[in-house]
């Protein structure tokens, strides 16, 4: 795909995010892996209204080479990079409901989505609890790193959620069925749950591998 094609489509699904209420005002932020480097959207930006050629460039060791200054959650965004070879696309938001688990305190740190749902286990996975760090902090990234191989999304605590895909459309549509999850999670939350079983959930894993 050529450059010109990734850079509108991340101005395509900052848009569509940003006009379903999925991030507000300046928050959020997304990143693709280019073969020679990655393309940010830049700090402090809409994505609902992002500038295809003002996108950030940055080349393979992640040197600012064009366009505005790169989001400050650039060292998240790296981290999955280094650890996650098949990750394409980073993307991270505060949607509502996930962000809303992020700040709950008897939410499991080690798994914070019950597997309620199919699609949740085949698109998501298990999503850990990464402890709060500033937003921008470079403290983020040995979090990041430390749970970047086996798991392809995180809740930052008190923060929101960030999702990685092996392209941008399989990582948008993973965090959007992370926010829908988060959503019916809190949406039954005081109620008697029946849990997918783990034959189920061995079944979906193996039938849909996820990466
Ligand atoms: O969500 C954000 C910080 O966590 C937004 O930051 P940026 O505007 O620098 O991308
Ligand atoms: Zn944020």
């Amino acid at each position: 795909m050529s450059e010109q094609r990734i850079r509108n489509d991340i101005v395509k699904w900052g848009r569509s995010l940003f006009e379903r209420g999925l991030t507000a005002g300046s928050s959020g932020n997304i990143s693709v892996r280019l073969d020679d480097g990655f393309l940010m959207t830049p700090t402090n930006s809409c994505l609902g209204f992002l500038d295809a050629e003002r996108l950030s460039r940055l080349d393979a060791t992640g040197n600012h080479v064009s366009g505005d200054a790169p989001t400050k959650e650039l060292s998240l965004h790296f981290a999955f990079y280094d650890q996650r070879p098949q990750a394409r696309a980073v993307v991270h938001l505060h949607s509502t409901y996930a962000t809303a688990l992020s700040c709950l305190a008897d939410v499991d740190p080690a798994d914070a989505i019950p597997p309620i749902t199919p699609y949740v286990v085949m698109r998501v996975g298990r999503v850990p609890v990464i402890s709060y760090t500033r937003p921008g902090s470079a403290d983020i990234r040995p979090l990041i790193e430390s749970i970047a191989v086996d798991h392809a999304a995180a809740l930052m605590q008190n923060h929101g959620p960030i999702v990685t895909g092996t392209s941008l459309e399989a990582a948008v549509f993973a965090m959007e069925e992370l926010e829908e999850t988060a959503k019916l999670v809190l949406l039954t939350r005081w109620m008697p749950v029946r849990l997918l079983n783990t034959e189920a959930i061995a079944d979906l894993n193996q039938t849909f591998k996820l990466k």
